[in-house]
């Protein structure tokens, strides 16, 4: 049994286009299915657009599902999690990319990371002083922080006090999405050492939420990679990496600048299929009479016709 498992997921929003509401739907997760073990790190990676953050924000309960179910413990949580003091809500917690959004500009540090300890614990003054103290030292903030504000902190401590904030009731799984990517090199490393260290210490997961295959490999055992609302491929980490078989994720794969120089010879290889597949794709579409309007562009330089399907699961 999988600590959290997520079945058959979909969310979709109306349409609305003209004067007139439009009766369809964008389906921005599609019907997706996850299983997720205790102490193992997930990475979800796609384009911008493919209904990463979607999956994400749904299973925290910031978006409404429009059907499938969430699993947690063995226990279907879906129709609970919306509510705003479910213990879904203290078992499951979420960071997002711009920290400095999602930290109230009028509130001290203080306040902020005792927030969930004030709405699911009930520990006196001094408890909960000793315990935003302890979240503080673990990600490498001062005593000082506590009566400080979010704007005289700098990109990364925000983000490490989002990362206290959402650890103070020791949830067994942390959604991150995009956590590190508005950061500068060194301090994205700063930052996912700190969610390593934490992740040692308090045994829980990550579902990590990236465009950047180069931070998930560093983060994750298992990927999904995902394209239009569905997963075009899912598996163990070093499998996608150097085996992909989904078109999709050599394409993601090849686009990785500093892909490791031992991996050169993979980089060539994976741009060869690409192009072969590419061209038969083409060629049978054609046959079929295809117009190069129904083409969907992956990126300017490659398309591919029709829906992928090879590897698909
Ligand atoms: N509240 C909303 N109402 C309508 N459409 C939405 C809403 N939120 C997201 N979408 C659409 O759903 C699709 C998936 O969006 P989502 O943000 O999940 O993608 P993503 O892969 O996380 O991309 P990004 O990395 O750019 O955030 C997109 O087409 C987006 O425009």
């Amino acid at each position: 049994m999988g600590l959290l498992e997520i079945k058959d997921l979909k969310v979709h929003y109306p349409l609305k286009s003209g004067f007139l509401s439009s009766k369809r739907n964008l389906a921005a997760v599609d019907g997706i299915s996850l299983s997720l073990e205790e102490g193992k790190n997930y990475g979800l990676v796609g384009e911008s657009g493919s209904g990463k953050s979607t999956v994400g924000r749904a299973i925290v309960g910031l978006e409404r599902i429009t059907a499938g179910q969430i699993i947690y413990e063995g226990t279907d949580v879906t129709a609970a999690i919306g509510k705003r003091k479910s213990a879904h809500k203290r078992n499951v917690q979420m960071i997002f990319q711009d920290s400095g959004a999602s930290l109230n500009p009028k509130k001290q540090i203080g306040q902020i990371i005792s927030e969930p300890l004030h709405n699911f614990e009930q520990f006196s003054q001094q408890e909960e002083q000793k315990r935003v103290l302890e979240l503080l030292e673990m990600v490498g903030l001062p005593e000082d922080a506590l009566r400080k504000y979010p704007h005289e902190f700098t990109g990364g401590q925000r983000q490490r006090i989002a990362l206290a904030r959402a650890v103070a009731l020791r949830p067994k799984f942390v959604i991150a999405d995009e956590p590190v990517s508005v950061l500068d090199l060194s301090v994205q490393a700063q930052v996912l050492n700190y969610m390593k260290r934490i992740q040692e210490q308090y045994k829980l997961s990550y579902l990590f939420i990236s465009h950047d295959l180069g931070v998930v490999k560093q983060m994750c055992d298992e990927l999904a990679i995902m394209y239009r609302g569905r997963f075009v491929e899912y598996g163990d980490r070093q499998d996608i990496y150097l085996n992909p078989q989904h078109i999709y994720t050599k394409r993601l794969l090849s686009a990785i600048p500093n892909l490791d120089p031992g991996n050169r010879e993979l980089h060539k290889r994976l741009r060869r299929e690409i192009e072969s597949e590419y061209k038969q794709s083409m060629e049978s579409y054609l046959a079929k009479d295809g117009r190069v309007g129904d083409l969907i562009p992956l990126s300017k330089t490659h398309r591919i016709a029709g829906k992928p399907s090879k590897g698909e699961r």
